[in-house]
């Protein structure tokens, strides 16, 4: 489990995270996606204890980033976005050597190495040098390298970036493994339609602030373009409750009993809506106010999706 308190961060006068709060349960995968510069990395840097915040706390598996640093290690694999290989070594020495620092004895590596390297579908390139291993192997060594330990949660930054359409594809195939064995995977992207396919939730960053978090499919109705409409009633409520459910492209309602006011997700065109609000008219509700309401996140998840096709 991990949880983040009001964590902030400050670089001088910028502030690179505001006060994020996010509480990620046991067992999920969860996506945090924003645009470069948003927040993720500075994130994801203090999760894994490498990065002190200015203010704020965090937590995994109960224990603090700042004060329980080498247990908080134990719990987790990290894959930054940038990562150094050595170059002289073979895929199955560089993880070894990274065993080797994780005080794993070699009898113990010599069992483990190969199911890591069958894990991450790189057992024919076990005596190969790392610098010659294409980018999508080099990635998912790196991911191999995480797991060496047996982590709990992982926290793996922008893993698919910079990987062709195939090889983001065995990237997602190992993650939902990984999630089959139970692990907590925190997993970043600026690519929003790449992370839903893989993810149970989806946290949306922006200049260091969680503007949006929920389930995947919360999060696509409102990136397919739902909108939400209040209506302002001055008659009685239990009619229009019954005419607006009644419409196929109304979706959510619920009643609003201080505004005297109705809210629901509505599904149709413009026109649609037009015609929506002229047969409440013609039916003889009387409506004070028929308004969609301001979405704020709009400018954001159209910056983020930008030029892909939503599934
Ligand atoms: N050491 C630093 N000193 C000053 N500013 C920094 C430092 N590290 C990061 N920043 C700034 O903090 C902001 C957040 O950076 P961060 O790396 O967390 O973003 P990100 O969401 O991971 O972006 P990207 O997708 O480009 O990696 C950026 O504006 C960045 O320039």
């Amino acid at each position: 489990m991990i949880e983040t308190i009001e964590l902030t961060k400050r670089y001088g006068k910028f502030t690179a995270l505001d006060s994020l709060s996010l509480k990620i349960e046991k067992g999920t995968v969860f996506g945090f996606v924003g645009q470069n510069g948003a927040g993720k990395s500075t994130t994801f840097s203090i999760l894994a204890t490498l990065l002190a915040p200015t203010s704020g706390t965090a937590f995994v598996n109960g224990y603090n980033v700042q004060n329980e640093a080498k247990m908080v290690r134990r719990q987790i694999g990290y894959m930054p976005d940038f990562f150094g290989v050595y170059d002289q070594l073979k895929a199955s020495e560089y993880l070894h050597f990274y065993g080797a620092s994780y005080g794993i004895p070699l009898t113990e590596r010599e069992k483990l190495i190969p199911q890591l390297l069958d894990l991450v579908n790189l057992t024919h390139k076990r005596d190969a040098y790392v610098d010659l291993l294409s980018r999508g192997m080099k990635q998912r060594l790196c991911l191999a390298r995480s797991l060496i330990h047996d982590p709990e949660v992982l926290i793996l930054d922008e893993p698919a970036s910079g990987l062709d359409p195939r090889a983001r594809i065995e990237m997602r195939e190992i993650l939902k493994e990984l999630k089959e064995m139970g692990k907590t995977i925190l997993i970043s992207s600026h690519i929003l339609p790449e992370l839903a396919e893989m993810c149970d939730r989806i946290g949306i960053i922006d200049q260091g602030k969680l503007v949006a978090e929920g389930g995947v499919a919360e999060i696509q109705a409102q990136l397919k373009g739902e909108k939400v409409i209040t209506v302002i009633l001055t008659g009685r409520a239990e009619n229009a409750i019954a005419f607006f459910e009644d419409d196929p492209l109304v979706a959510r309602l619920q009643y609003l009993p201080e505004q005297h006011a109705i809210e629901f997700t509505f599904k149709g065109t413009e026109q649609e809506q037009v015609e929506l609000l002229r047969s409440a008219i013609n039916y003889g509700l009387a409506i004070r106010s028929f308004a969609e309401a301001q979405v704020d996140l709009e400018d954001i998840f159209m910056e983020i999706t930008k030029g892909v096709e939503l599934s």
